[in-house]
């Protein structure tokens, strides 16, 4: 996928898996979110009761297949195996897990999503063939227990005023009120969880996001 291709692409970023599904199906919370426009998808199964093995490989080419079926890039977490098992568009890695370099290497042909915290990380992430940045949180977040204290639109725009071009997405306690902030901050878009899969109707919460980010 051309740069440009992907910057637009992450204008509205789903992150989601079944825990973040407050019990509806997964796959229909998806087809909602696609209807209302978000334009990239992670599957990112994580969490209190989260699938594992054959049940987590089985939800993920449900998702797959759905992503295909309306030419939504289809991103995994995390995991190398398994984006290749699914034949994923790409994967999203952290600081914490398998070093990016590595990964870079090793699926030559896929994006590399890359989380950073700060402009030196985003530099390294650059470095080591980083397609796209996840930079967060920008807002407390209840849904990942682990993240790092709150860096604000601010680690945005600092990442950017240090001359870091790669398409970026903030992440992180996003939702319709402050989406807005993020992309002024220099941001391609949004990358949220709970505000479409938590939401009464996803369908409508990403429709709300599209016209914040607009
Ligand atoms: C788009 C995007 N940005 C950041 C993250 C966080 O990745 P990571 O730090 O590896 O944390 P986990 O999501 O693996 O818990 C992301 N997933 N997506
Ligand atoms: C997956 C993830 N990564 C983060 C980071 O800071 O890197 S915050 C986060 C969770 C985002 O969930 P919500 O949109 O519900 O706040
Ligand atoms: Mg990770």
């Amino acid at each position: 996928m051309k740069i440009e291709q992907l910057r637009k692409a992450l204008r509205l970023y789903l992150v989601m898996g079944s825990p973040n599904c407050g019990g509806a199906d997964p796959a229909a919370v998806l087809e909602a979110a696609i209807a209302g426009g978000i334009t990239m998808f992670q599957f990112r199964e994580k969490g209190a009761g989260a699938l594992q093995g054959a049940a987590k490989l089985e939800l993920g080419a449900r998702l797959r297949r759905l992503c295909a079926q309306h030419a939504i890039p289809f991103i995994v977490n995390d995991d190398e195996g398994l984006a290749l098992e699914l034949e994923a568009d790409g994967i999203h890695i952290g600081q914490e897990d398998t070093p990016a370099a590595a990964v870079r290497q090793r699926l030559k042909n896929m994006i590399v999503g890359v989380s950073a915290h700060d402009l030196a990380e985003a530099r390294s992430a650059l470095a080591e063939g980083a397609d796209y940045l996840g930079v967060g949180p920008q807002y407390a977040t209840r849904t990942k227990p682990d993240a790092r204290e709150v860096q604000g639109p601010a680690a945005i725009q600092r990442i950017r005023a240090g001359g870091i071009r790669l398409p970026l997405v903030g992440i992180g306690g996003i939702d319709a009120t402050n989406a807005s902030h993020v992309i002024r901050a220099g941001a391609d878009g949004v990358a949220v969880v709970s505000a479409i899969a938590s939401a009464h109707s996803p369908r409508e919460a990403a429709a709300e996001l599209v016209r914040n980010i607009k």
